[in-house]
């Protein structure tokens, strides 16, 4: 199966902003899509990397500037589907969690991300079209009924946490142990205890003193 990894190389994780600058956030989305592209070919399927600028990844790439749901329906039609597409922060992203997603049969097949984003899909259904951000899986879930597609929803931890805000950093430090892990350890990022939750600390910042 082909399958389409979206990537904003321009302005990655604008979201991270209060906890890494500029740069770091260039330097932390790349690792995230290295560990997503190494799952991806694990499972022995063939990624593509649909980006807004070029990007140096072991991945083929395809440079398409126009908004994310744009690209990918004009990605979906020129390709033989079936087609995944799987994004590029899904920093939990395993060869089995990704098997279960591609290896799940339905037109329409669906990962959800906490907060109501599709962090993943495998479409078998010409007619179905992505509708991405706000609350997209609720959409794709229309869109797959309004074309008679036969939907079908994973249930997966990893596939469900994309790396959105600072608080998703706890999970790629508790839950991971590959590029990105290592950057954000290299990074000074530490897990903390407080009120009982994990949380996370950078050493080196005003932020611990020191
Ligand atoms: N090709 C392409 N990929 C995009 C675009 N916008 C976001 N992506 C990718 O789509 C996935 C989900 O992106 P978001 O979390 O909504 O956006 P983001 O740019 O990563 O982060 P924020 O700036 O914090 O919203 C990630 O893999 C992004 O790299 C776009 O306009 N074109
Ligand atoms: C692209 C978007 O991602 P989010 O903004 O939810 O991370 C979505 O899944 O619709």
């Amino acid at each position: 199966m082909h399958v389409l990894v979206p990537f904003d190389a321009r302005q990655p994780k604008s979201r991270l902003a209060d906890v890494l600058d500029d740069g770091e956030r260039q330097t932390f989305a790349r690792a995230m899509l290295a560990d997503v592209l190494d799952a991806i070919e694990e499972t022995g399927h063939e990624p593509t990397v649909l980006s807004t600028a070029q990007v140096d990844c072991r991945a083929s790439v395809t440079v398409d500037e126009r908004p994310l749901t744009t690209a990918v329906n004009d990605a979906l039609d020129e390709r033989a589907l079936p087609v995944g597409v799987v994004m590029s922060d899904l920093a939990l992203a395993t060869a089995d969690t990704l098997d279960a997603l591609f290896g799940t049969a339905g037109d329409v097949v669906i990962a959800p991300g906490l907060g109501g984003g599709t962090n993943a899909l495998v479409v078998r259904h010409a007619e179905f079209e992505v509708d991405y951000h706000g609350t997209s899986v609720r959409d794709h879930r229309e869109a797959a009924t309004a074309v008679g597609a036969n939907l079908q929803v994973v249930d997966s931890y990893r596939l469900g946490v994309d790396i959105d805000d600072p608080t998703d950093l706890v999970e790629v430090l508790l839950h991971n142990d590959r590029t990105a892990t290592t950057w954000l350890d290299d990074a000074g990022f530490r897990l903390e205890t407080r009120e009982g939750r994990a949380t996370i600390a950078r050493t080196g910042t005003e932020s611990d003193g020191t």
